[in-house]
Formats: C-alpha cells, structure tokens, sequence
C-alpha cells in the first residue's frame, strides 16, 4: 500500500513544529491564537481538546496555510510551511472536516481521486487508488464508487471524507471534529476504524474535538487548549487523566476520570491473581483440599481444557459426588485483552466480587478483584504523581 512516488517520506508521519504561532483576525482586538508552541512528533496523534471559541480549528487550519498565521513559525518534517507554495503544501496534508466536505456534484470515486488528479497521476492509477482507499475504509469500492454523496448516510460520507484526505498518501492528516456529525455508535465504529488505520499507516494525525473522551481514545497526546489557545496541558491520555494541570483541565476531564483510566489499561498489563483451581475429572475431595480451611475462599473447576467452568467453596465441593455439579457456573469471564472497564464490569456483577481470566483460547490464566483494580488505580496515580503537569513542548 506505500504509495511513495509522489511523497518524499512514502507517507510516514513527519514532525510538525509550531514556535510562537499566533493569528490576530483582522479587525479583532484580540488574538484568537496566541503564542503557540508545540511539537507534533512523527507518527502520533495528537488530539487538541478545549472549549468552543478556543482556537482549535484556527490553530488547525495555520498548519496547511488555511489560514495565514500573524506571526510565528511552523514546520512540517523539518521545512518551513511558509515558505512553500500553498495549494503544493495542501496537497501533501490530508485534510477532513466535520459533515465530510464532499463535493456534492462529484461522485465518491471523483471525491476521492481529486488529489491525486491535481498531482498528476494517471487516470488507471487513481482509478485503482480510488478502489484501495475505499476498501480501506469498508465500503464497497463497486458500490459506491459512482454514487453521489447526498446517497450517502452520515458515517459512509465521513468514511469518504477519510479515503479522500488519505488518497495521495499524505504524511500529515488534519482532522477537524471528523466526526462531529454523527450518532454515537457510528462514531465509535468510525473511531475504531480510524485506530485500525493509523496502526498501519503511521501518519502523523492532528485531531480537533469537543470530546474528551474522544480525545482519550484517539490521542497518543492530548492538547487541553484555553482561552487563545493557550495549551494548559499536552500529555499523554493517561497522564492528564491521573494528574490533570489545574481546575480548568480537570473540569474539562470531567467526572470519572478515574474510571476512563480504566479503559486505557488492559488485564493483560496487571499483575492477576490465582485462586486454587481442580478439572471437572478430578474428586471434590481434591478441590476442597486446596481450598484449606480459609473461611470463604473460593476456587475454580475447569473443563478438560482447561477453560473455567464452576466456581466453588471448600463447602460447596465437599457436598458433591463430582466437581460438574459443585458451586456455581462462571457467568461472565474476561480476558487478557479486556479493559480494565470490563474487567470491574464483571468483578461487581459477580456474587463473589471476582472475575476469571482466560487467555486467547479461553483457558483459565487468573483471577482480578476489587483489589487488583484498586490497587491499579493507586499505582497509575503515584506514576504521575511528580509529572510536571503543564508544557507546551513535547
Ligand atoms: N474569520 C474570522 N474572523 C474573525 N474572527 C474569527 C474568524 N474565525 C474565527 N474567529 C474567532 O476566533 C476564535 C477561535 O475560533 P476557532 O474556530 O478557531 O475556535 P474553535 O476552538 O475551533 O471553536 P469551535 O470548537 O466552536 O469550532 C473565536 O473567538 C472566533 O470567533
């Protein structure tokens, strides 16, 4: 998929500098960017989060020349955007929008291939690209290719807008509140979709919301932005999450931050814990022994694979002839790949406040508490306890 003709880097991200940028719109007597310095490092997505008026899309739109900055400096892999042309620098950076920007008198096919048309590739390359960047975003090049948009729902248009600002390979995506305009879960897919691309792709993203839980879920690094764009803080997801820079910030994580923590931990980065285990063939007798006489204590039957299967007390096995029968069915396990979202999910619908671990095929591997989490949740906040919350460079 490395289309590296016409792009100096074959499409991999390349740093984006901004030193002391700022923008005063004419007429206006005070800057709506002011001063902004930051470093976009390659290949990471970066989110820029702040209220509305803050100067998102304004400090956005400076980076492709969109808008012209007043005063500063910015560089994309190392060359000055100022000095270049701007209709050649906007090409080279991916740019989509919220409602997608389709042109509605073009089909999909023409949307797409327009960038690569205006560079000067020819007609059956961009036809066979035009294909790809449609695959790559799960529509159906056959079906869609010579629809017009306004055939289109929301989520299919934004999937367009994305193979469209991915079209000629660019090394930089501007994305400004892509998602903006539709429902919850097709925002979600969307998201998951642009995860699964950025994983291969390695673009450097700059992505503006209003969503901060967007913003932990896309960002490598977050920029919480104030009034002018000011940066309050730029750090990773987790970072800001366990150690916010100030109330403005904190405000913005909102309530839960301790819980959307948990969403960026998976169980296979936890230390779990081990409760006595016996298969189904082996005697009550076996499990019960391993239990001891620890009031309570509980441990699991498993099948011939090994796979959890029953949970039970020394008690319960003991008042049975075969482990098939002792305790209780495991309802709800999770795996090594699960949240830690998920993980307390079943830890507090489960009687014993336990939930089992399996690994890729479904074997039993551990067990995670209220403790584990707890404890997981103390050692996130210590990490970042001495950061240095505030920077405005990376
Ligand atoms: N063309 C313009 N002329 C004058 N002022 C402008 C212009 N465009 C934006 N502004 C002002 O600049 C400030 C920043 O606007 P900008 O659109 O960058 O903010 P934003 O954070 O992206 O907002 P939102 O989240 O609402 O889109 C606002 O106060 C806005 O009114």
């Amino acid at each position: 998929m490395a289309d590296d003709k016409n792009t100096p880097t074959g499409g991999h991200g390349v740093e984006i500098c901004l030193t002391e940028v700022s923008k005063r719109y004419p007429g206006q007597k005070l800057p709506a960017v002011e001063s902004v310095s930051m470093t976009i490092p390659a290949g990471e997505t970066v989110v820029l989060v702040g209220p509305s008026g803050s100067g998102k899309t304004t400090t956005m739109r400076m980076i492709n020349r969109l808008i012209e900055p007043t005063a500063g400096k910015i560089t994309i892999g190392g060359q000055d955007v100022l000095g270049l042309d701007p209709d050649k620098l906007r090409r080279e950076i991916g740019y989509s929008i919220q409602q997608a920007g389709l042109f509605p008198h073009m089909t999909v096919g023409e949307n797409v291939g327009m960038v690569p048309g205006l560079v000067g590739w020819d007609k059956k390359r961009i036809g066979e690209r035009v294909d790809e960047m449609l695959d790559l975003v799960n529509l159906d090049p056959a079906e869609y290719r010579d629809r017009y948009p306004r055939q289109l729902s929301g989520g299919q248009q934004q999937r367009v807008g994305v193979a469209r600002a991915l079209a000629a390979n660019p090394p930089v995506l501007l994305m400004d509140e892509p998602f903006g305009a539709v429902d919850p879960i097709t925002r979600g897919v969307l998201q998951d979709e642009l995860m699964r691309l950025q994983a291969d792709l390695g673009k450097t993203i700059v992505f503006v919301t209003h969503d901060f839980d967007e913003a932990v879920k896309l960002g490598d690094r977050i920029a919480v932005l104030g009034e002018r764009s000011k940066i309050l803080q730029y750090d990773t997801p987790e970072a800001i999450l366990a150690n916010p820079a100030d109330d403005t910030v904190a405000g913005f994580v909102g309530a839960g931050a301790a819980l959307k923590q948990l969403n960026l931990r998976r169980v296979r980065e936890i230390e779990v814990g081990q409760v006595p285990t016996a298969t189904v063939d082996e005697s009550p007798t076996v499990l019960k022994e391993r239990l001891g006489s620890r009031r309570g204590a509980i441990g699991l039957v498993l099948d011939r694979r090994n796979r959890p299967l029953r949970w039970a007390t020394a008690r319960e096995a003991g008042a049975v002839s075969t482990l098939e029968r002792a305790g209780r069915p495991v309802e709800d396990s999770v795996s090594l790949a699960s949240t830690l979202q998920d993980a307390l999910e079943a830890i507090l619908t489960d009687d014993d406040g336990v939930a089992a671990v399996t690994g890729s095929r479904g074997e039993y591997v551990g067990v995670v508490d209220i403790d584990t989490v707890m404890n997981t949740i103390k050692a996130l906040r210590e990490e970042h306890a001495d950061d240095e919350p505030t920077g405005d460079r990376s």
